[in-house]
């Protein structure tokens, strides 16, 4: 049985898929909604918001598109975004992603993991990330999203089961984006089934 978090992740690489290829990041599409407690169908979710790499003007990130298009419909600034997140009781607010959010990022921006965990002061914010593929190691290393995540108190949880296709078009836009992609899909958390 296919996991119920997997519509979402095809949705999130539809629009991961929109993002401009570059050398210099990775294609990555997002979407933030509100889930009501104990709704195994999700069949009461509320999408609030998407976002995708590059969408908005700039080196942005997808998950920060995400927030900064929700912050714009609610005429507030992108650092203001936590207070006009949706609070209401029996209700979360959950991310989903193709990739793991970022923990750190080479241009110095804040990484997306940081603008997540900011939600949360203050605030009840995001309560859950659930993403399809671990950030692979091209630009940063061993990546650090989930750890600052956990440090934040958000839950993540690693849906398995799109691995080659997050990561085929995350990486189209490289030199080497096959190879990559090989190499990605053989790092320990991304271990794609033989399938
Ligand atoms: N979760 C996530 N969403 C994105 O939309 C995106 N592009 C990345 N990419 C992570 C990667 O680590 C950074 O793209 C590089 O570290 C370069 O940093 P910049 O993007 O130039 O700030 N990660
Ligand atoms: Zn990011």
């Amino acid at each position: 049985t296919s996991s119920p978090h997997l519509p979402y992740l095809q949705k999130c690489l539809s629009l991961a898929e929109q993002s401009p290829p570059r050398p210099t990041n990775f294609r990555v599409g997002a979407i933030l909604l509100s889930r009501k407690d104990n709704d195994p169908t999700f069949a009461d979710d509320r999408i609030l918001s998407t976002g995708y790499t590059m969408e908005l003007v700039g080196n942005t990130h997808a998950e920060q598109c995400c927030f900064s298009n929700y912050a714009a419909v609610h005429k507030v600034s992108d650092d203001e975004v936590a207070s006009v997140l949706p609070v209401e009781s029996g209700r979360k607010l959950i991310m989903y992603v193709t990739m793991e959010p970022c923990g750190k990022r080479l241009s110095g921006n804040a990484p997306c993991a940081q603008r997540i965990a900011r939600t949360t002061a203050g605030h009840e914010g995001v309560h859950k990330v659930y993403f399809g593929v671990k950030e692979p190691e091209t630009f940063v290393g061993q990546s650090e999203g989930c750890r600052m995540l956990t440090e934040a108190g958000i839950e993540w949880e690693h849906v398995g089961g799109l691995e080659r296709e997050i990561l085929t078009v995350a990486f189209a836009g490289h030199e080497n984006g096959a190879e990559e992609v090989r190499a990605a899909l053989g790092d320990k958390g991304n271990t794609a089934d033989e399938s």
